[in-house]
């Protein structure tokens, strides 16, 4: 569990993230929703130190974040897997080679057990007989997966994903979702998710932080969405593409009746 207490964090004199307190859930794949510029990115990285809160603490099963030391920092971010917006592969290394990185730089197994890992992680996002193909030579969505194996090969117990779907198909995002879902509850990890996509919030969406203007606006999950009667949930969920197409059908619907 992660639990984000009274965060505030300024640019100067700009406030981007205002008094923000949430708790996102272990075995749940809780996302970060909100429209451009609300401070999602900025709180996601306040919350795996990539920036330094203003106020406020960041709790790791209990453990301030906030309060520890460079050194102590560090070792944190060893149980903490990271996939970033585009999938940021290395192009030269091979797909096992990409996932096998992480061992290679921060493990003592032997070259055979750094192999062997990095091949189950394949398998686990069924890639497996793509391990020798290099980057450029797979589709976004397999990226994607290679990206999501390299950040579980060391067993994180936190999961951190921005925009994952971003640039991919819906049909293709409806797997990376299932895949994210899947190892959540697997491996146990606590995974935070920033998305635009209003699929993901109604197909995974167990517990979403919608944050608007850098506030916390609202919180729940994807039943209560349905049932909110909050404007500016409504505003940004009915906007989406997803509720447009939903929308247009039951009209088409009328139309024909
Ligand atoms: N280093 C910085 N210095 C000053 N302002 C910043 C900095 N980083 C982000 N901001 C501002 O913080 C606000 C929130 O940005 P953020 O990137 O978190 O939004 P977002 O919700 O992730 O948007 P998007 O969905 O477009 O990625 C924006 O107004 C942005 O300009």
């Amino acid at each position: 569990m992660i639990e984000v207490k009274n965060l505030t964090k300024r640019f100067e004199d700009k406030t981007v993230l205002d008094d923000i307190s949430a708790v996102f859930e272990t075995g749940k794949t809780n996302l970060i929703i909100g429209q451009s510029g609300s401070g999602k990115t900025v709180l996601m990285k306040n919350i795996v130190g990539l920036l330094e809160p203003t106020q406020g603490q960041i709790l790791y099963d209990g453990r301030d974040f906030t309060a520890m030391t460079k050194k102590e920092k560090v070792m944190m971010r060893r149980e903490m897997g990271m996939i970033f917006q585009g999938a940021a592969l290395f192009d030269s290394l091979t797909v096992q080679e990409n996932v096998q990185f992480p061992l290679d730089m921060f493990s003592n197994m032997t070259a055979r057990e750094r192999a062997k890992r990095a091949q189950e992680c394949l398998e686990r996002v069924n890639l497996l007989d793509a391990r020798s193909k290099y980057p450029d030579e797979i589709s976004g969505g397999m990226q994607k997966r290679v990206a999501i194996a390299r950040a579980i090969v060391l067993n994180p117990k936190y999961l951190f994903c921005d925009e994952p779907n971003s640039g991919l198909d819906p049909k293709t995002s409806l797997v990376i979702d299932k895949l994210l879902s899947e190892i959540t509850k697997d491996y146990q990890m606590t995974t935070i998710i920033n998305t635009h996509d209003m699929n993901s919030v109604m197909g995974i969406g167990e517990n979403i932080v919608f944050i608007y203007k850098g506030h916390k606006e609202w919180q729940g999950n994807k039943d209560q969405v349905i049932s909110s009667t909050n404007k500016k949930l409504n505003d940004l969920v009915f906007a989406s593409d997803l509720f447009r197409k939903v929308k247009k059908v039951e009209m088409q619907e009328e139309e024909n009746a």
